[in-house]
């Protein structure tokens, strides 16, 4: 009423002293001040949705990041150690005026105080979406998805990221949130010395994953996928997990369950967690006391987590609200692990990470010594064969020299000191080693549990 007031008066006097297109021009801003105060919608996007991540936020601070203009005053830089670039996002206070199909929008960024149990206050940035409320439809039906785009964009070429608990670089802290660095890890699938049948067989289940959407769709089962790493320390488990990462673009969550407390905390990380992403728990084996299972949980002071609350995870409660999600357990000690984890269907596939093998061998000389033959193979094939010697260990000769000859050699004295060693341990000698390699060798590598119904 005040502003229509004030318009009237205006137009009284500039009648008498202003030109008429001046006075046009006047009343016209005047006009829209009038208009934009009563019928602007303002949109809210908190950067969480409960626990979970809301994509809209990180959506519109991307799309947000293409709008800067050197005429903005303040700016918000940063850059995480293993960023390559200096990210540049907008400060509270800072606008962006947008046009998308003659609709004119304005951008901000505001801060709130939110009180939380544990942390006391805190702030929370709020991105504010502002327009005239007529093409709030338009807005929320097109607009928005115009903006998601600029994250699916982003996240073709994205660096992929390792979460880790309490990592102080990243944006998490010691309050057990995530924080995140670039995971700046050189594995591929070319560089991993495994079973060619084995590798192929991953990389295909790999690609058919997250070539069906739909497929999860249709039969209604959580669209999702878990791998059991297993095999001795320093046969690539972890590197592994870092090629699937580096193959897929996906982020990776690496959940240390030792520094977890309770089954809630463990409920709410997981549901933290983005789509696209890998969640590892490594050395499953050593991470919780299984055969405390029966009696309830494994407690540790005021430590109360049981097998039973991870177990829940993975089969079901929280598991729809996430898509294109992967778990992945590493052992040293399938063995040791609590049958229930093992039980068919629980994880898609098995796989064994085993000693090195004359062709695994052959990619670990292609990628230290950059040679794919040479007269020693045949001896070093000859050894391999009879003994038990990890693609790490191999590694860390080819290491040695550069010169591949003197490289080589070293290797050849290693194997033959490692079997020198195994036959004084074995019993009946160097044969019982060479069995064992043999039957490792022989074992079935890989098992695949099909299509798997454990996460629904
Ligand atoms: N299969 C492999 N192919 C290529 N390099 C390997 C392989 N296995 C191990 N390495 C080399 O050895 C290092 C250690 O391997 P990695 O950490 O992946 O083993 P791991 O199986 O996870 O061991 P742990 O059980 O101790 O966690 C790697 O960084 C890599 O350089
Ligand atoms: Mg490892």
């Amino acid at each position: 009423m005040l502003v229509r007031g004030v318009i009237n008066e205006v137009q009284a006097i500039t009648s008498q002293l202003i030109p008429t297109q001046l006075q046009a021009f006047l009343l016209s801003k005047l006009g829209g001040l009038y208009s934009n105060r009563s019928s602007q919608m303002t949109l809210l996007i908190d950067e969480y949705n409960g626990y979970s991540i809301n994509e809209l936020y990180e959506a519109s601070e991307i799309y947000l990041q293409t709008k800067i203009t050197p005429s903005m005053q303040r700016l918000k830089v940063s850059k995480g150690p293993r960023d390559k670039k200096v990210a540049v996002t907008i400060e509270k206070g800072e606008e962006v005026i947008d046009v998308f199909e003659e609709i004119q929008l304005k951008w901000g960024v505001t801060c709130v105080e939110s009180k939380d149990q544990n942390q006391g206050k805190s702030e929370k940035r709020v991105i504010e979406l502002s327009f005239h409320s007529k093409y709030m439809e338009k807005v929320i039906n097109s607009y928005l998805e115009y903006v998601m785009v600029s994250k699916a964009i982003k996240e073709k070429n994205q660096v992929v990221k390792l979460f880790s608990l309490g990592d102080m670089c990243g944006r998490g802290d010691m309050d057990g949130s995530w924080g995140s660095t670039n995971l700046d890890h050189p594995a591929t699938f070319d560089k991993l010395a495994m079973d060619p049948v084995m590798k192929k067989e991953l990389i295909d289940d790999l690609d058919r994953f997250v070539r069906r959407r739909n497929f999860y769709r249709k039969v209604g089962k959580a669209w999702k996928r878990g791998y059991l790493l297993y095999g001795p320390p320093g046969t690539g488990k972890s590197s592994l997990v870092a090629a699937m990462a580096n193959y897929l673009k996906f982020n990776v969550y690496d959940l240390e369950l030792s520094s977890i407390y309770n089954n809630s905390e463990l409920r709410r990380l997981l549901v933290s967690t983005r789509n696209r992403s890998i969640v590892v728990i490594e050395d499953i084996d050593c991470s919780i006391e299984l055969q405390d299972r029966q009696a309830g949980g494994y407690e540790e002071g005021n430590r109360q987590f049981t097998l039973s609350g991870l177990l829940n995870f993975i089969d079901g409660l929280w598991s729809s609200c996430g898509d294109e999600r992967i778990i992945v357990f590493t052992t040293n000690h399938k063995d040791k692990l609590d049958p229930a984890l093992l039980r068919p269907g629980r994880m898609d596939m098995h796989i064994h990470m085993s000693y090195c093998t004359p062709s695994g061998f052959r990619i670990l000389a292609s990628n230290y010594l950059d040679i794919t033959s040479h007269n020693l193979f045949h001896e070093i094939d000859q050894l391999l064969i009879k003994v038990e010697a990890t693609p790490a260990e191999i590694a860390e000769e080819l290491m040695k020299s550069e010169d591949v000859d003197i490289a080589l050699e070293g290797l050849i004295k290693f194997l033959q000191n490692k079997k020198l060693g195994s036959g004084k341990l074995d019993s009946d000698g160097e044969e019982a080693g060479s069995r064992r390699k043999m039957k490792a060798m022989d074992e079935c590598d890989i098992e695949v549990a099909g299509e798997w119904g454990g996460w629904e």
